[in-house]
């Protein structure tokens, strides 16, 4: 098939759309960037595209709750066309801000009649952390994980505490394979802060809807994907890129191999 097209889905306060822009394109895909009032116009859009990808930032002033907003936008005026299109096997990527929206709207684990499954909350720590953290991978379905095992990316937010409503609910996602990214110790041992910069409940630094085709995840692969994004490249040698590349590259691969 051909190059896919990836929409990056903007709202006020969105801030990483350029760079989450630059790693697509580098990963060999289309970008083009649509402001959420754009898309609301004319839901159909949507469609011309095989990524959607929500990125960083503050949408909405972070108000109410992060990404929470944007999140009602998404379920109120755009919920038909988003399920027209991951029902054609298209896939769908939030990152930090976006992966607050894309969660809080139910896309990643729906809701069942008591309310969400799940939510991000505020760090552990009462603080904006900002931070490279280490991840392990257990890519289950995931289409943007294929074949990883660790990640050393950057986080930066205040609200990135992963919380179930129940123990329970984060071992089914753990058995369902959609517990994929972890935050990482050194040498296999369990995190303590900050290696889980933020309390999330299991070390989750994000996770995959059931099918494999929608993750969503607090660090920002978009911020390692040059040789010379790591803060110790001068140290440690230049490697041929940067970790989170490979993420964007799997989504691409998805469309052309
Ligand atoms: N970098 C971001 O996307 C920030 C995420 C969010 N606004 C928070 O602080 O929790």
């Amino acid at each position: 098939m051909a190059i896919p097209k990836v929409l990056i889905l903007r709202g006020p306060g969105t801030n990483c759309d350029h760079e989450v822009a630059y790693a697509f394109e580098r990963a060999g895909a289309e970008v083009e960037k649509l402001h959420i009032n754009q898309l609301r116009q004319a839901p159909q859009k949507l469609q011309n595209y095989q990524i959607l990808l929500l990125p960083g930032g503050f949408s909405y002033g972070d108000d109410v709750a992060a990404g929470k907003v944007l999140a009602v936008q998404l379920e109120h005026f755009l919920a038909d066309a988003i399920r027209e299109f991951r029902d054609a096997d298209k896939l769908v990527l939030g990152i930090c801000n976006g992966f607050q929206t894309i969660l809080k709207a139910g896309l990643l684990v729906p809701p069942d009649e008591d309310g969400p499954l799940a939510t991000l909350a505020r760090n552990t720590s009462g603080r904006y952390e900002d931070r490279w953290v280490n991840l392990d991978v257990t890519p289950g379905k995931s289409v943007f994980l294929k074949g990883l095992s660790t990640l050393e990316v950057p986080v930066a937010h205040g609200e990135g505490n992963f919380i179930c409503r129940k123990e329970w609910i984060l071992q089914g996602l753990a058995q369902a394979g959609q517990a994929v990214l972890r935050y990482a110790g050194l040498n296999g041992e369990s995190p303590v802060y900050p290696q889980n910069p933020n309390g999330s409940q299991g070390n989750i630094a994000g996770i995959s809807d059931a099918t494999g085709r929608v993750l969503g995840l607090m660090p920002h692969p978009e911020r390692n994907v040059l040789p010379t994004h790591h803060p110790r490249w001068t140290r440690q040698g230049l490697r041929k890129e940067g970790d989170g590349l490979a993420l964007f590259r799997n989504a691409v691969e998805y469309f052309t191999t």
